[in-house]
């Protein structure tokens, strides 16, 4: 199987084999051109030849259809996740019309029927969904941290700053310093709320940025760098058994 993920910023793929294992695996930049990053890789692809490719995608509309063709010339049977709030393994009220569907698949990558759990992506935006015993309860959404800085940096005249590590939440003494440590904290401080209001809650994290933030939460976390694949399979498992 190949599974693809194209977010905002990366593509992520996946090659896995008859027993799930995955044997090949990257992100790379797409730089919104990804059906022109996917042409480039389809000798990778074929080497593999998967028999299926199952795709999450929050591009929109017209990149998905520059998707579509690209993934045609493959010959090999693809189909796009579209978010089913009714789901057996997760409920949801959140309007599915707009439930991003990395987010909903990273849910239901880590649903457990057992526990509360707080999921956050860590990607281009930063999502923050909770979930009580498989009933998704809703979430927040924040720009990155690098969407932050670019605001702040397109936004005023005196902060210049476009690059610098996210590394401590501290008060800064340096527009620098006071840049990401204020922008660390934004999310830091969220998710530090959002887990005492819902103390019982299991904080998982998954997304490109997820080890930065992570460090700074006052909760034990759970890192997963698996929960959009595991979703990507557990969809269409189903989808095959209906
Ligand atoms: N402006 C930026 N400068 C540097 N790195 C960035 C910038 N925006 C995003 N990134 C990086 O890109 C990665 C995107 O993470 P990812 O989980 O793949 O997001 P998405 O699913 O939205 O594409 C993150 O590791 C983040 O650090
Ligand atoms: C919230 C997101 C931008 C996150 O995307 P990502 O950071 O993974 O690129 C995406 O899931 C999305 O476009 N969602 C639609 C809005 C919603 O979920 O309500
Ligand atoms: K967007």
């Amino acid at each position: 199987m190949l599974w693809l993920d194209l977010g905002n910023t990366r593509l992520k793929y996946w090659l896995t084999d008859d027993i799930g294992q995955i044997v090949d695996h990257d992100a790379k930049q797409h730089l919104q051109a990804p059906a022109e990053l996917l042409m480039g890789l389809t000798d990778r692809f074929e080497r593999y030849a998967p028999d299926f490719i199952g795709i999450s995608s929050v591009l929109g509309e017209a990149l998905n259809i520059k998707v579509t063709e690209t993934l045609s010339r493959l010959n090999i049977p693809f189909e796009f996740v579209h978010v089913d709030a009714a789901h057996p393994l997760m409920r949801s009220d959140y309007n599915d019309q707009q439930l991003g569907c990395d987010r909903w698949l990273q849910m239901l990558g880590a649903v457990d029927k057992k526990k509360r759990q707080c999921v956050i992506g860590c990607g281009t935006a930063v999502t923050i969904d909770l979930i009580d015993h498989a009933t998704h309860l809703g979430g927040y959404i924040f720009p990155s941290i690098y969407l932050q800085r670019e605001s702040l940096f397109s936004g005023t005249k005196q902060i210049t700053i476009s690059n610098g590590a996210f590394d401590s939440v501290g008060q800064g003494m340096t527009t620098q310093d006071a840049v990401h440590r204020g922008i660390l904290l934004s999310i830091v401080g969220a998710i530090n709320e959002i887990s005492h209001r819902h103390p019982n809650f299991e904080v998982i994290m998954t997304g490109g940025d997820a080890a930065i933030i992570a460090q700074h939460v006052n909760r034990p976390v759970r890192l997963r760098d698996d929960l959009l694949l595991n979703g990507l399979a557990r969809y269409f498992d189903h989808s095959k058994q209906t």
